[in-house]
């Protein structure tokens, strides 16, 4: 599903990704975990196609990450791309003519489980409410990998919950899901694997069940432990 090899990527003459390879399978929600500025990203933007400077091999079902890519892997930035005077009325007609994977029904339910109405407008949402409304266009996707970049981190701590259990709702077990973030407790019951990245390098791949088993604490505990948080 994902292949990478020997993935280097400089920013001004300084490595941001340094030597990564990583194999990733269908079916799984992978934690990517890492301090600031530690190429979460970076890494996030190459697989969706956006960043094309890097050296080393990303294969994404075969295919170098390419606008060929882009009808199977949904990428969730950390901000809205989309005009803020649009309604989500409107957006779901663009995502529906641009994705042929997007499904209206899917966006629609997702939408009103987030208390969220079609004829809302962008411009008129707070910070949190767009997290809700990319996160409902990236699963709206019948996608091979979803990418999703810090998507919590404007939502309340009552919502986010909420997010979690639309995400574990609606994630196709067919799929492939990539969250990067940096409110681990909230999102540790979703991970089956889990990577650390610090400054460019994969320190640590591992199962979540195998990390509790092996270091006899949570993800939270073990990453504190290691970033010496
Ligand atoms: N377009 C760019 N030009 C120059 N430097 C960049 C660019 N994009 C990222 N960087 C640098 O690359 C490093 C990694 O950035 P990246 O955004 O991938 O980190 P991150 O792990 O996602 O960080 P955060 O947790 O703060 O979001 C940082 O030092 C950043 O300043």
């Amino acid at each position: 599903m994902l292949e990478i090899k020997n993935l280097n990527i400089n920013y001004g003459g300084r490595p941001v990704l340094d030597n990564l390879n990583l194999r990733l399978q269908k079916g799984e929600i992978v934690g990517l975990l890492g301090p600031n500025g530690s190429g979460k990203t970076t890494l996030l933007r190459i697989l969706a196609g956006l960043e094309k400077n890097y050296r080393g091999d990303v294969k994404i079902n075969g295919e170098n990450p390419s606008y060929l890519t882009k009808s199977f892997v949904s990428y969730q930035p950390d901000h809205l791309p989309l005009d803020s005077d649009y309604s989500l009325k409107k957006i779901l007609k663009l995502y529906e003519k641009f994705f042929d994977d997007f499904s209206k029904e899917k966006f629609e339910k997702i939408i009103k489980d987030f208390n969220l109405t079609m004829d809302m407008k962008i411009k008129n949402m707070s910070k949190g409410m767009k997290d809700k409304v990319q996160i409902s266009l990236s699963l709206s996707r019948k996608s091979d990998i979803y990418l999703l970049d810090e998507p919590m981190s404007g939502i309340d701590p009552a919502s986010r919950k909420k997010i979690m259990d639309v995400i574990i709702d609606n994630f196709d077990s067919d799929g492939l899901m990539i969250i990067s973030t940096h409110l681990i407790s909230q999102v540790e019951r979703l991970l089956d694997k889990v990577i650390f990245l610090s400054d460019g390098k994969i320190i640590l791949e591992e199962k979540t069940d195998e990390m509790r088993n092996k270091y006899k604490m949570g993800v939270e505990e073990y990453f504190e432990e290691v970033f010496n948080v």
